[in-house]
């Protein structure tokens, strides 16, 4: 095959540019969050390892170690076990010492990165939905010689599932088999398909041998002259960062403060864009339309307010509003309406039953609705198929009714504001978790989604932490464990 055919592979399409095209790279401020999944020795610690050595990330003394333990002694090339280089985490653990998830920094000249590293065997775990959850990159490991296993599908349908648009193929131990072209391209093409039916476009595949550092940091033209793409290092610097909140101002609110005449407050906590005194908005679902006098913080006046800030909002005239109620940009407002799609795993023995009435939770917003499920994700083949009910752990779409108008953004533009739960008025127990899609219109039939984009879930990462500890997610993902959460 001609070596001309290789970046074409990664970057087939226009879209795919953001991460191997030309681009001017300047070193950004916030690092890049990344993943790296596989199927045991794969060689995800060898990659990290290597990734972290040459970059120089590793202290001297760490690397004075390495240097005098390993030579031919972990593996037949004479070369360091770089997969030792995690080992200091191992260690720690069996110490007793908690260290729930290891966040692995290292930079180069163009940008920081944030690596999140499960060590061993635990593949699937909280950690790595919570890693996920964030992570703006996942690396899938294959093995060249066995190519694309079940285990990379699943990979990459929870990794997509946690809302990650860019994938990175590391074909590794490519020096195993032999730097053969054509069984990486058979790889590289087969991943694609996969990767695209997920809804994920950014897609780059590259042949790397972790163990001898071809790829990664450094290039492996020697052995590998057919391949131009660009190396692991590279595709990571040239990456784009997802974010969270694409919305304007939303306040949902929490409570109206009224602790003397004249004086009435809207306390919330700002779930998406910013606020600052003079800004117009719009209270939901009034739909009455006022401007921001003052935005008091306990005993403070403050001139602005960004997403995550706890507020009380002052308005410039008198406006009914109840807790439960939302205030937003006057120009950038979420969907109002009666009829939503969304996306939901159902957390019940139950499963969700179809017309049966639950209580949606919203923030402070709490709301009847009837839910009717369309279809459900078969996580071995990566189908939706149409279902009329939602299993236990089943992942499904489906149709929200609601008696009163019902205030949401997509979750794709607002992890806050587009993100649910459903109670079961009966037990009171969380039945499901869910994510809004989009409204859509009562009387109509239920949009269908192109395929690629009703595959493209993304899921909040506590719903996922619920799902990977049921008994259907370790039977059909893989280990798990539980710990804490990342802390930064
Ligand atoms: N020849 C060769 N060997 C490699 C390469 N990458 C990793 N290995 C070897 O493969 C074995 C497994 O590598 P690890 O990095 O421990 O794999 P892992 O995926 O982290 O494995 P677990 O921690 O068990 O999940 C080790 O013996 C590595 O030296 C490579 O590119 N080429």
């Amino acid at each position: 095959m001609s070596s001309q055919l290789l970046p074409r592979l990664a970057q087939e399409d226009e879209s795919t540019d953001a991460l191997s095209g030309p681009q001017t790279v300047t070193r950004q401020a916030r690092p890049l969050r990344f993943i790296t999944c596989g199927s045991v020795d794969d060689g995800k610690s060898t990659l990290i390892g290597r990734l972290l050595w040459d970059t120089k990330a590793v202290k001297e003394d760490q690397a004075a170690t390495l240097r005098r333990d390993s030579t031919g002694q972990h593996n037949e090339l004479g070369l360091p076990d770089f997969a030792r280089l995690l080992d200091g985490l191992q260690a720690e653990r069996e110490q007793g010492i908690t260290i729930d998830v290891a966040y692995r920094y290292f930079a180069t000249d163009r940008r920081s990165f944030i690596v999140a590293d499960t060590p061993g065997h635990v593949q699937y775990t909280r950690n790595m939905a919570t890693g996920a959850s964030t992570a703006d990159l996942a690396v899938l490991l294959v093995d060249a010689r066995a190519g694309i296993l079940e285990q990379t599908r699943r990979h990459a349908t929870i990794a997509a599932l946690m809302g990650i648009r860019q994938f990175v193929l590391a074909v590794n131990k490519i020096d195993l088999a032999h730097y053969d072209e054509a069984g990486f391209q058979a790889i590289a093409r087969e991943f694609r398909e996969i990767a695209l039916s997920l809804g994920v476009r950014q897609i780059t595949a590259i042949p790397v041998s972790a163990l001898k550092g071809e790829n990664i940091v450094l290039r492996g033209d020697d052995v590998m002259p057919w391949y131009s793409g660009p190396t692991l290092v590279e595709t990571l610097e040239k990456a784009t960062q997802r974010t969270g909140q694409s919305t304007g101002f939303r306040l949902p609110v929490q409570r109206v403060s009224r602790p003397g005449e004249g004086f009435r407050g809207y306390q919330g906590t700002v779930a998406g864009g910013s606020i600052k005194p003079g800004d117009s908005v719009v209270v939901l679902p009034s739909g009455v339309e006022a401007n921001v006098k003052a935005i008091v913080t306990y005993d403070l006046v403050r001139n602005a307010a960004v997403s995550g800030d706890a507020i009380t909002l002052v308005l410039d005239r008198p406006v009914d509003i109840s807790r439960g109620d939302m205030i937003a940009a006057i120009d950038q407002r979420p969907q109002t309406g009666r009829a939503f799609t969304a996306r939901l795993v159902a957390l019940s023995p139950d499963g969700i039953v179809p017309g049966k009435r639950y209580w949606l939770k919203a923030g402070s917003r709490r709301q009847r609705v009837m839910v009717r499920p369309v279809s459900a994700l078969d996580l071995a083949t990566g189908n939706w198929d149409d279902a009329a009910v939602l299993a236990l752990n089943g992942i499904g779409v489906v149709e929200l009714d609601f008696e009163e108008d019902a205030i949401f953004d997509a979750y794709e533009t607002n992890r806050e504001t587009g993100a649910f739960i459903l109670i079961d008025p009966d037990t009171l127990n969380t039945v499901a978790g869910g994510m809004i899609d989009s409204r859509r219109s009562r009387s109509g039939r239920f949009d269908a989604l192109p395929d690629a984009d009703r595959a493209s879930i993304t899921l909040p990462a506590r719903l996922i932490e619920a799902f990977l500890k049921t008994e259907f997610a370790r039977a059909h993902v893989g280990e798990i464990r539980v710990t804490r959460g990342e802390k930064e």
